[in-house]
């Protein structure tokens, strides 16, 4: 295996990879406490002799394990790593990191508290007897990677054993994310689901499944053939054989994979790396649908089909090519459905909902606030989008309420849902658009990829973050310092710079000096510089040189940053690059947590910041939350709320909404107000003339300090994550990252940096 983990695709290295598993708290996932631990009295409830009362109310009244538990909201992932991924049989410890990471997709997609149990056992009655006790801990048992066909026993007998959803992921996850697709690829391609012929290569967990729900759903079983590792599954055959195989064994005398695809309308691929051939490919019928769905390298990849084909309708199980058919789409949403009406099991009734409301989802036309998802173009419904992405906002509301919906219609609902529109609106406050915001950025990116100058590029997490931004194909990375010394570097780390996308300039022997000379001179020579002072600043400092090159079209954005505080570096820049007209420079930091994204303002630029530039900020900091999607309700923070306080401070922000009322400024603004008001519904409803129509996204800090203090104490001692300070209001795109700033961080700054440059 070479240092990349697809063979086509190198979005990620190895080591990226190891690294992001065990950077800080290895692995993925922490459990943190929902309530407060701090005192006696907390102690006295959440313990003993509090918690006595819930205990006594649950066994006298089981369905109160929903009230006052996790139970409700709770999803074990459960494996034995006996099917990870394509990957095969590699044992219950191997397979945690994708069980963790079906946790961790359980949360940031749906909200679903989940937690990951490798079960190393192959005996299927042992595997049984250690899940099938394990019942009231959890809303539902998601069954994950377990091989067919003892998975198959696994999913049937714990069904029967279990009053809560017991779901093989592999199987009906797959199924309803590939009938999804398939129900769309057919109507683009006008074909019927009576007569269209299918091959499905693979016999395991996920392609039964497949062809058990589209079986159910209309699909002719004479047109379907089953292909395993000795090939066609035929009336008859012996030879590697189960009762899941037989129930689906073609009448036919074609023998080979090869043989079956022949002329077929469909192709699905729920095997292995590499399993069809162009030739194969080149003998289906005209308009060939192709799902080559295992992980994480496909059957066939896009691009090895498209030089022979143009007419085929391609999906894979990955995310970085278009029409991902991965049960990433469904399993966070059933289970959400499932748990919220509190199902006893999840049926076909349900699986179908879903599917059906995921292919109608792709043929609906896609409203502005969920285009940003969509590589900042609109996805139109064809042959490049026939299934949402699994950051599109509409699947939280969608999906869950299609399934509930079934769920109650089909009589395994143990609790009813009256208002489905309230439900609609409760599920979309669940999800956290950061996600779709961040992913939207790197998206866009790729679609205009910018060359961005890394002015630190003698430091080897700089060459690891612009690797990253080559690989990650957002661009092409200038590499600023003296080339004897990037190499000697990047050999002692191991780091290859010689390949696509990478440029070292050294600015000692640039034959831009000049030109950059020149035109810095001609911009300060006003300000008490002379001709040799900016000499200097292009030779010996590399801020200076690679902001040069930005401002003269050279290069389309910068990031530095590492080796120099954030002062002293911004100092660097602004000698350079000018204001954006009728902006401000300001920093805007994102902090991100418990679902929530707060932009604060400004916590880079303005030390005490006047009235007047409160109101600026509070602009500028409001257009950089709509760019990202949101819509700003800005709180003017301060330490008293509405007039309380007679201090200046409070007065300085009081003075800044006069000044934003006169402006009419386009975006819900209020203040002055304390932090805990701005965010917390409750506590506003206090003063009910506040103008915010809800809790604040955009906090404006009255004072650099404030801002400063506030974030990294976020940071450090709440859980949050802190993204920025973003650099806003320059003419030219630049970012600064935090001194000593990781590769991850760095690179982040660089597709920010990318993005900021524009289309
Ligand atoms: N995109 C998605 O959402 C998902 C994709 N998958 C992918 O599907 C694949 C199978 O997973 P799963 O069903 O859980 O695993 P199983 O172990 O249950 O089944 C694997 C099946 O694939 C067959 N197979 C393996 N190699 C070949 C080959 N070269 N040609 C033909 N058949 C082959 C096996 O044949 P035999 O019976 O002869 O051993 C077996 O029937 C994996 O690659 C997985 O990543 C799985 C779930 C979801
Ligand atoms: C996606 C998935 O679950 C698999 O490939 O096994
Ligand atoms: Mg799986």
């Amino acid at each position: 295996m070479n240092d990349k983990t697809a063979s086509t695709r190198t979005s990620v290295t190895e080591q990226e990879a190891l690294d992001f598993h065990s950077d800080g708290r290895p692995g993925k996932l922490e459990i943190t406490p929902t309530k407060p631990m701090a005192t006696q009295r907390d102690l006295s409830l959440a313990y003993s002799p509090g918690v006595a009362v819930p205990v006594l109310a649950i066994a006298a009244d089981p369905a109160k394990a929903y009230d006052y538990t996790t139970r409700g909201n709770m999803v074990a992932v459960i494996s034995n790593g006996t099917a990870i991924l394509g990957l095969g049989n590699l044992g219950a410890l191997a397979s945690k990191p994708v069980m963790e990471g079906k946790s961790v997709l359980f949360k940031r997609f749906a909200d679903v508290d989940s937690i990951d149990l490798e079960v190393d056992t192959e005996n299927v009655d042992e595997f049984i007897n250690c899940v099938r006790y394990l019942g009231p801990s959890f809303g539902g048992i998601n069954l994950e990677d377990i091989k067919a066909p003892e998975c198959f026993i696994i999913e049937s007998r714990l069904r029967e054993l279990m009053d809560i959803p017991v779901f093989h992921d592999d199987q009906h996850g797959t199924a309803i994310i590939a009938a999804a697709g398939l129900i769309n690829a057919l109507k683009l391609t006008g074909r019927d689901l009576k007569t269209t012929k299918l091959v499905c290569n693979g016999a395991g967990a996920a392609a039964i499944a497949c062809i058990e729900l589209i079986k159910a759903m209309g699909f002719a079983p004479e047109n379907i053939i089953l292909c395993d590792t000795k090939g066609v599954i035929y009336q008859g055959r012996t030879e590697g054989m189960n009762q899941w195989k037989s129930a689906h064994a073609a009448k036919t005398d074609r023998r080979s994979l090869e043989e079956a695809m022949n002329g077929a309308d469909v192709v699905f691929g729920l095997s292995q790396k590499g399993a069809f051939t162009e030739e194969m490919i080149r003998s289906m019928a005209p308009k060939p649908i192709i799902f080559a769905m295992a992980n994480p390298d496909p059957e066939i990849t896009p691009e090895e089909v498209a030089r022979i084909r143009d007419d085929a309708i391609m999906a894979t199980g990955r995310s970085d090519y278009p029409n991902q058919v991965n049960n990433v789409l469904g399993f966070p949403y059933i289970f959400r459905g499932a748990l919220d009406v509190r199902a006893r099991q999840i049926n076909d009734a349900m699986k179908i909902a879903a599917a059906q409301a995921l292919a109608n989802l792709a043929r609906e036309a896609v409203p502005d606030d969920v285009a940003a998802a969509y590589q900042g173009v609109r996805p139109r419904f064809g042959a490049q989008y026939i299934i949402p992405v699994p950051f599109d906002p509409r699947l939280i509301s969608a999906i869950p309420m299609a399934v509930a919906q079934a769920a109650m219609e089909s009589g395994v609902a143990r609790r009813e849902i009256t208002d489905i529109a309230a439900y609609g609106r409760e599920l979309a406050a669940r999800r956290d658009p950061i996600a779709a915001t961040t992913q939207s950025i790197y998206d866009r990116v790729r679609r205009f990829p910018k060359r961005v100058v890394f002015a630190e590029a003698e430091e080897e997490q700089v060459m690891r973050a612009a690797i990253s931004f080559c690989n990650q194909e957002l661009g092409t990375a200038i590499l600023l310092g003296r080339d004897d010394v990037i190499r000697a570097t990047a050999e002692k780390a191991g780091i290859d710079l010689d390949q696509p996308g990478i440029e070292i300039v050294n600015a000692r022997i640039s034959k831009r000096t000049e030109a950059y000379t020149d035109h810095l001179y001609a911009k300060l020579q006003r300000q008490g510089y002379l001709l040799r002072d900016v000499q200097r600043l292009i030779n010996n400092d590399r801020n200076h040189f690679a902001a040069t090159m930005v401002a003269v079209g050279d290069a389309d954005a910068m990031v530095t940053g590492t080796t120099r505080n954030y002062a002293s570096a911004l100092a660097d820049v602004r000698r350079c690059i000018a204001t954006k007209p009728g902006h401000r420079v300001i920093g805007v930091s994102l902090v991100v947590a418990r679902g929530r994204t707060i932009f604060v303002a400004d916590t880079a630029v303005h030390d005490q910041p006047n009235a007047e530039d409160l109101a600026d900020i509070a602009t500028e900091a409001a257009r950089v939350a709509r760019r990202m999607g949101y819509e700003p309700r800005v709180a003017m923070l301060a330490y008293s709320n509405f007039g309380q306080s007679v201090g200046e401070r409070s007065e300085r922000v009081r003075e800044a909404i006069k000044i934003l009322d006169s402006r009419r400024v386009d975006f819900e603004y209020d203040g002055e107000i304390a932090a805990d008001v701005a965010l917390n519904a409750t506590r506003m409803e206090q003063y009910p003339f506040c103008r915010l129509s809800g809790t604040a996204n955009v906090l404006v800090m009255p004072a650099i300090h404030s801002a400063s203090i506030a974030t990294r104490m976020l940071q450090e001692l709440g859980g949050s994550t802190l993204i920025g300070p973003l650099l806003v209001g320059l003419d030219k795109s630049v970012q600064i990252t935090q001194m000593g700033a990781k590769d991850s961080e760095i690179v982040n700054m660089a597709a920010i940096a990318a993005y900021n440059a524009g289309s």
